[in-house]
């Protein structure tokens, strides 16, 4: 259900530094995606949401876009798309990625209900990929509202400091009113997502410029809304007003409400959305200038400014852990990435378990194992087939404080913080291997149930850092950056457990002999752990 849109940059898409505007580009993507959400709805559909944006790449006039739109996943009614956009020069054929987006559609025939849609068919190794995925991407979508009404809270704490020369907020303020005609909207009358998105990025472009003296270049986009729809022949007006400035870019929040001729006359306003525009500004030297500092005057104003503060510190810590590399000590578990941190914990397994190319390295009765060579990093994977019902099998693993009755690597394991059903976090000491401390790891378990019968159960671990657990020096404090159980159901009454580790420093010690062959813990545990399933299965 893919849909493709290319786009030669003109003169009149472009802003006056020559660079293909935000506005054209978020219009094209909503138009794109929402075409992908009704080739496979059958059904007129309209734009929910869009998630966070981030624009990497500037496109010129003379450069050709490319808009590539596919549906990842069906649940009910809505659908999440994926959207890539590239940019081509055509002199040289070189393509580069501008951005990478989500956005989500409902299925809603025009004067109909909600239409409950049928699953996406998965054809390639990646729309299975993106398939599993998109099932989390939507938990972190749904639950934002409760992460950054947390973040608000620790935020309110601490004052708003008092800064001279700081310029008020209301400077910035701007006011534009558009009316909605035929070319705004879609064969139904509802004003395109995406034109509404342009008239924002518009208006809050303005109020940027305020600050700076200079055209303002759109960063990124937090989460666009559409609480409600609106239509040709209503009166749109955006108010735009800047939120904080950090150094080098500033937070621009507008709000648009929708009037339709009777309304307009009572004054009384549909809000049909909000937004939050991150701008940077160049000089002619291509350098970013600074912003100055601003002061909200209102409480409104007070609120808006730890808002953005709030925004960026989700923004920030979810680029952090996406960005990812092994060589770092492992995130921070805090309010403003712990749905990241869980969402990276079971990207990261999926991604590993998809992975083409992993080798067979020890064939057993029931056991397989595998191991995965990519560059540097090593991984390996064993398969057991065993005589219990997925279910069971899933709820014995994801409970690590059972696992030393099987485990012997594990010397202690003890909860942490249950944060919830899903999500535990663990201390984990180890025993030491020769010539070796004894080990400690701080891990972060996320369990997650299949949606649909042919999708595995999921546990995942990862490390992560706990203020109150610092390093000790009785222990190594090692690293664990992605391991855990895919668990796939073979019949009633048997399955196939699947563990999977990439190897880290922290792990090694207990592999290498492993892998040259002096050592069978792995087989050895694999064996344990088979017994310790279906012995614990007969008791029950
Ligand atoms: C290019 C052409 C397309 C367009 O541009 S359309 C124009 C712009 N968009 C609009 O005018 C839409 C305005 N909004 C609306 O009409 C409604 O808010 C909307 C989106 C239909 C939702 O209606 P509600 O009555 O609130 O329905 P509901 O709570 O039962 O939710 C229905 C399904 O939508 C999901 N949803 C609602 N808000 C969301 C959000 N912000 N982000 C992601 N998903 C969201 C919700 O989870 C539910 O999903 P599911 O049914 O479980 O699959």
């Amino acid at each position: 259900m893919a849909v493709c849109m290319c786009q030669a940059v003109l003169p009149a898409h472009a802003g006056p530094r020559g660079e293909l505007g935000a506005g054209p580009l978020l219009r094209w993507m909503d138009a794109t995606a929402c075409l992908a959400a009704e080739k496979h709805a059958g059904v007129s559909c309209v734009t929910a949401s869009m998630d966070d944006i981030q624009f990497e790449e500037a496109a010129r006039v003379g450069q050709i876009i490319s808009i590539r739109t596919k549906v990842n996943r069906a649940f009910k009614t809505s659908m999440e798309v994926g959207i890539k956009v590239t940019v081509q020069d055509v002199l040289t054929n070189a393509e580069k990625i501008v951005s990478v987006a989500y956005a989500t559609y409902v299925a809603k025939p025009v004067d109909a209900g909600k239409v409950e849609l049928k699953p996406v068919e998965l054809l390639s190794a990646e729309d299975h990929l993106e398939h599993s995925l998109a099932i989390e991407r939507r938990r972190i979508r749904l639950g934002y509202v409760q992460v950054f009404q947390k973040l608000m809270q620790e935020s309110n704490k601490e004052d708003t400091r008092e800064e001279k020369d700081a310029v008020s907020t209301e400077h910035t303020h701007v006011q534009s009113t558009e009316l909605v005609l035929p070319p705004h909207a879609n064969h139904h009358g509802n004003t395109f997502g995406g034109q509404i998105m342009a008239w924002m990025q518009t208006v809050a472009s303005i109020s940027a410029s305020r600050l700076c003296r200079s055209h303002p270049i759109l960063k990124s986009v937090n989460m666009f809304k559409f609480w409600g729809p609106s239509f040709v022949g209503d009166r749109l007006v955006f108010n735009a007003i800047v939120n904080n400035t950090f150094h080098n870019s500033v937070e621009v929040g507008v709000r648009v409400e929708a009037y339709n001729c009777e309304e307009w006359i009572k004054d009384q306003p549909r809000h049909i959305n909000s937004a939050f525009l991150t701008f940077n500004a160049v000089n002619d030297k291509g350098e970013l200038l600074t912003f100055p500092r601003v002061k909200p005057t209102t409480e409104d104003g007070v609120r808006r400014y730890h808002g953005a503060i709030a925004r960026r510190r989700i923004r920030l810590t979810r680029k952090c852990i996406l960005s990812a590399k092994g060589d770092k000590p492992s995130d921070a578990w805090e309010t403003s990435n712990q749905a990241y941190l869980s969402y990276s914990n079971i990207a990261a397994l999926t991604h590993l378990a998809r992975k083409p190319g992993w080798d067979i390295t020890k064939t057993l009765d029931n056991i397989r194992i595998w191991t995965h060579e990519e560059g540097a990093v090593l991984s390996f994977k064993v398969e057991m087939q065993v005589k219990v019902p997925s279910h069971v099998a899933f709820s014995l693993l994801s409970d690590f404080s059972l696992r030393q009755r099987w485990d012997r690597h594990f010397l202690t394991c003890k909860v942490l913080q249950a944060v919830s059903e899903e999500e535990k976090i663990y201390h984990i000491t180890s025993a030491p291997t020769t010539g070796h401390q004894p080990r400690d790891f701080v891990v972060l378990v996320s369990q997650r149930q299949p949606c649909r019968p042919q999708e595995p159960y999921t546990v995942a671990v990862r490390s992560v850092t706990l203020r109150a657990v610092p390093p000790s020096p009785e222990f190594c404090r090692s690293e664990i950056l992605c391991a855990g159980f895919q668990i796939h159901s073979n019949s009633s009454s048997s399955c196939t457990v699947c563990y999977f580790n990439q190897v880290t420093s922290g792990v090694m010690p207990y592999l290498a002999a492993n892998l040259t062959g002096s050592s069978k813990s792995i087989e050895d545990t694999a064996l344990e752990c088979i017994k310790f399933l279906e012995l614990k299965d007969s008791k029950c």
